[in-house]
């Protein structure tokens, strides 16, 4: 399943999509989305069960970027797969999000998924950093392989992760070698945000936002060279499946950036959630000057080929 090109039989109009949890909690948002200039589009992670998620102030922008921790509001499973089966696949494909509290939350949902039949794509969330009390099943390599074990035996299609960045070569290695090890993990979203940061106002001298004592995941400006070197590690380490990047994108260079390192399909996130879904038609016409100025016909001249020193 080559998603940079063929999707559902036919090439992505743009290679470019929303992060999941921006722009994709409710239909309003959904269909905007879907009417939207983006190539594809993710559902908000969902949970077994609606949830309200964390109090609120829970995202704060940022000079370079943005705080949150909005601890996994959404409107339970059943509602995006109604979504899911409403979305209009020729339009554009669909991924769905999941982030079950449990493992047997993730097999409930994935199996009702399942039996749903529908096209959309299974991005399997093993990075939600706000959830108190909840380690990210990504940083905990056993947990992780688990996790993959279990979705493997119970899911029969093709599906994803999202991953946390990670910032040791070693763990990039151990990470890819357990992902090797599930050929039914077809793509992998890098990055998730860079779990708890923490940013101040000077002048109150307080935090920014109300969950977990003001520490949230960051995204933004602020984490573009560490997505860009997680899609690269994890696209020369794994070589059978399709990197989607996702991490410090708000202009076409970012996007032209993600492509070299090896992404097939780019992600926005906090520039989505800061411009809203007009941002795809600027990334598109950006990203294609530069592929002209360049003399690049397609994204495939130029993908992954990224060159060193
Ligand atoms: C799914 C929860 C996530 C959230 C959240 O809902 O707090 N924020 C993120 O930056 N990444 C997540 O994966």
């Amino acid at each position: 399943l080559d998603l940079s090109t063929f999707f559902l039989g036919r090439p992505l109009t743009a290679p470019l999509m929303n992060a999941s949890g921006v722009w994709c909690n409710v239909n309003s948002q959904l269909h905007a989305l879907a009417e939207s200039e983006a190539g594809a589009m993710v559902t908000k992670s969902c949970t077994l069960l609606r949830r309200d998620g964390n109090p609120e102030p829970r995202y704060h922008t940022l000079t370079m970027g943005s705080i949150n921790s909005m601890g996994l509001p959404n409107e339970g499973h059943q509602y995006y797969l109604d979504y899911a089966e409403r979305h209009d696949y020729e339009n554009k494909p669909l991924f769905f999000s999941v982030a079950g509290l449990t493992l047997d939350d993730n097999l409930t949902i994935v199996a009702q998924i399942q039996d749903a039949y529908t096209p959309a794509l299974l991005e399997l969330n093993l990075s939600c950093p706000n959830v108190p009390g909840k380690a990210q099943i990504a940083y905990d390599f056993d947990a992780l392989d688990v996790v993959l074990a279990e979705i493997s035996s119970a899911y029969s299609r093709p599906f994803g992760v999202k991953l946390p960045p990670y910032f040791d070569i070693a763990h990039f290695d151990e990470v890819a070698d357990i992902l090797n090890r599930y050929e039914k993990v077809n793509f992998i979203t890098c990055i998730n945000s860079i779990g708890n940061g923490l940013m101040i106002d000077m002048e109150s001298e307080t935090v920014l936002i109300k969950p977990k004592q003001g520490f949230g995941g960051i995204g933004g400006e602020y984490v573009l060279p560490t997505a860009l070197a997680n899609v690269n590690a994890f696209y020369q380490r794994c070589p059978k499946k399709s990197i989607i990047g996702c991490g410090g994108v708000n202009t076409g260079e970012h996007v032209f950036m993600h492509l070299l390192a090896g992404a097939s399909i780019v992600q926005i996130g906090t520039a989505l959630y800061e411009q809203g879904p007009e941002i795809f038609e600027r990334l598109k016409a950006e990203l294609a000057l530069i592929m002209q100025e360049k003399g690049y016909k397609t994204i495939r001249e130029f993908q992954g080929k990224l060159k060193t020193l």
